[in-house]
């Protein structure tokens, strides 16, 4: 079995050492995505709810590249500055995926996130 690296310019470049996705057989599992804007790859003006959204953007061209979509996302790991910004978070996210047969998920409070993002969200998804 071969692994493959995704790679999208519709996605934020990676700022370490990691791939934006790799595949795996019928997975993608995305790196996580902070929010950063793809095209100038810095960080975004706002607070939590505009930092959603674009992280949820950016997982979204991810998938795509890796011949995925959110429709087939089937866990996420969501990493907060703040856990006080949890319902706002919820707000945004729950845009992409709805409530019903949203993905299984993991989200917890962490000291700091790259480039004093607010959130990070990662995903593995099935291709079909
Ligand atoms: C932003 C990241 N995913 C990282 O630094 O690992």
């Amino acid at each position: 079995m071969e692994k493959e690296v995704v790679s999208t310019a519709a996605a934020p470049a990676a700022i370490g050492p990691y791939s934006q996705a790799i595949k795996l057989a019928n997975l993608v599992f995305t790196s996580g995505q902070i929010p950063l804007d793809p095209a100038t790859g810095t960080m975004i003006a706002g607070g939590i709810e505009e930092q959603a959204r674009r992280v949820m953007e950016n997982i979204k061209a991810v998938l795509e590249a890796g011949g995925s979509s959110f429709a087939k996302v089937v866990k996420t790991t969501c990493f907060l500055k703040d856990m006080n910004d949890f319902a706002k978070f919820n707000t945004v996210y729950q845009e992409y995926f709805g409530s019903d047969g949203a993905p299984a998920r993991s989200c917890v409070a962490v000291a700091e996130l790259p480039k004093g993002a607010l959130c990070e969200v990662e995903a593995i998804a099935y291709i079909d």
